[in-house]
């Protein structure tokens, strides 16, 4: 922000970024060069990049937690004067910290920013008080007033175990701003909210702000949060760069807010698009605890075609897609109907991955090798005759695996990252590591769990060339999600879950 007008107090800035820079330990390359930064109180900026233009780097900078990553060059100047070259680390947590700066930080990892040292709710969000010292009753008055802020009162006694994707960032948003920090440093905040969870907090944000704190929100996505920021930096490989409202995706940000770019309906329809129903479901329930999440669903998924399911936060749809997977027991009478008329209601979910591959919301779930190259070789059947067959069929049937590999790599963007652990790529590549090792299995039915989360413009052009170069060829997607740019780009139906039913999208 520049710097206020001379007839304004002389209020000192709340965080200043001079000519900074950061290079990670054993890299060729800055991840930051000539950034200037400066939060004044009452501030929100937005800064915005394609994935790897160091949107995160500049996220933990502002936090104070890169110090022992790396070294840094220019300044960073925190309330009070002082001038820090070297950042000294802020207490680092799983995916968030919080320094004696005064500064608080969100991580972009949605299964990284939980502690997994408490058990519920409330106990989570008072957690970052209890941890600076705070007395209990504050702790636990400032986590209550979070969570009413944010409009998740009502799951203060639940189980962190039994949240959705949402409720969870939910939770640990919650923590964060009980901490009181000046400063809140949100990296990708609005994954996995729905549009009533964004608004609640973008109005938190605003009453933070109205007190004197200053907000730094980074990511690869352009929504409502980043577009109420008085200003928007963008950067380029590390360094910072101009860019007009109508530039974000030549700068590789998705643009959520974005009108859904029409069909080109002169295309002729895909070869795989008949009316074949690959899947049926009948009378689907599931009780989750004492809430009946799903109630009778009724579902048909047709070949060549993608379904988008909407719906709030809780609203079920992780539960729909587990239950189909086989992840879930369902209630009795429930019909599922895969590929060809076979029965799958009653099959175990090992049974029913060759029909129907599930890529859940979280991908560390389903990633265990040591290595990209290795998690999807393991994913490619071995084909007839298996481990019985000859030596040199053998040897045959693995270079068909080789090559499969190496053509889902390509695909998935993951050529350059084959001999990286799962765990090191960033979340969108790791869904895209588990999408791939699904995409492997030739199933005939592909379930997607929020695979836009984290995502930058190349990333989502890519997940949509994966999703349509696999309906092309005759396969049927159910995709969950809260991005209704995406949604309305990608899908041929569109079907919303509320009060445990699916209905049409109006
Ligand atoms: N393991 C569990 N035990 C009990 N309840 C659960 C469990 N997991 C989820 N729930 C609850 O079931 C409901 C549906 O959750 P689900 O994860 O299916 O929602 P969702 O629509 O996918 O949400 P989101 O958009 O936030 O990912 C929510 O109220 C959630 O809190």
């Amino acid at each position: 922000m520049p710097d206020p007008a001379p007839s304004s107090p002389p209020v000192p800035p709340l965080i200043r970024l001079t000519d900074f820079g950061f290079s990670y330990r054993g890299a060729e390359t800055p991840a930051l060069e000539s950034v200037d930064l400066t939060l004044w109180p009452g501030d929100a900026v937005a800064v915005l990049g394609r994935q790897g233009a160091g949107t995160s780097t500049l996220a933990r900078a502002v936090a104070g937690l890169l110090g022992e990553h790396g070294r840094s060059t220019g300044a960073r100047e925190l309330r009070g004067g002082a001038v820090l070259g070297a950042l000294p680390c802020a207490t680092p947590g799983a995916g968030g910290g919080h320094g004696q700066s005064g500064v608080g930080m969100l991580g972009d990892d949605p299964e990284a920013q939980l502690t997994g040292l408490t058990r519920t709710v409330r106990e989570e969000a008072a957690l970052p008080g209890r941890l600076l010292g705070l007395p209990l009753h504050q702790c636990l008055h400032r986590a209550d007033s979070s969570l009413q802020a944010l409009g998740i009162a009502a799951l203060a006694e639940r189980a962190l175990a039994t949240l959705s994707g949402g409720e969870r960032q939910l939770t640990a948003l919650a923590g964060l701003l009980s901490l009181r920090p000046r400063v809140l440093v949100l990296d990708q905040p609005s994954q996995a909210l729905d549009a009533g969870a964004r608004r609640r907090l973008a109005r938190s944000l605003r009453e933070f702000r109205d007190a004197g704190g200053a907000v730094l929100l980074t990511g690869h996505q352009h929504d409502d949060l980043t577009a109420a920021c008085d200003e928007a930096l963008f950067l380029d490989q590390g360094r910072p760069c101009m860019a007009g409202p109508g530039e974000l995706e030549q700068h590789g940000v998705w643009d959520a807010r974005r009108a859904p770019v029409p069909r080109d309906e002169s295309q002729p329809a895909t070869p795989g698009r008949v009316q074949t129903a690959l899947l049926s479901v009948r009378k689907l329930s599931v009780q989750r605890e004492t809430t009946r999440v799903l109630d009778h669903i009724e579902l048909d998924l047709r070949a060549g075609e993608v379904t988008a399911l909407l719906g709030a936060n809780g609203s079920g749809k992780s539960t729909l897609l587990s239950a189909l997977a086989g992840l879930l027991p369902a209630e009795h009478g429930v019909r599922i109907t895969g590929p060809g008329g076979v029965e799958l209601a009653e099959e175990p979910a090992h049974r029913r991955a060759g029909h129907l591959a599930w890529v859940g919301q979280d991908p560390g779930d389903q990633l265990s090798a040591s290595t990209v190259w290795a998690e999807l070789l393991r994913a490619v059947p071995l084909g007839t005759g298996g481990r019985r067959l000859r030596r040199e069929d053998r040897a045959r049937a693995q270079s068909q695996r080789v090559l499969e590999v190496e053509k889902a790599m390509r695909a998935a963007g993951l050529s350059a990252q084959a001999e990286e652990h799962p765990y090191d790529l960033v979340p969108a590549q790791r869904k895209d590591c588990v999408i791939a090792s699904a995409l492997l299995l030739k199933p005939a039915v592909l379930l997607l769990d929020e695979p836009t989360l984290g995502r930058d413009a190349a990333g989502m052009h890519r997940l949509s060339s994966l999703v349509r170069g696999f309906t092309t060829a005759g396969g049927a997607v159910l995709v969950a999600t809260h991005d209704q740019r995406w949604a309305a780009e990608i899908s041929d139906h569109q079907l919303v879950l509320r009060s445990g039913r699916l209905q049409p999208d109006t």
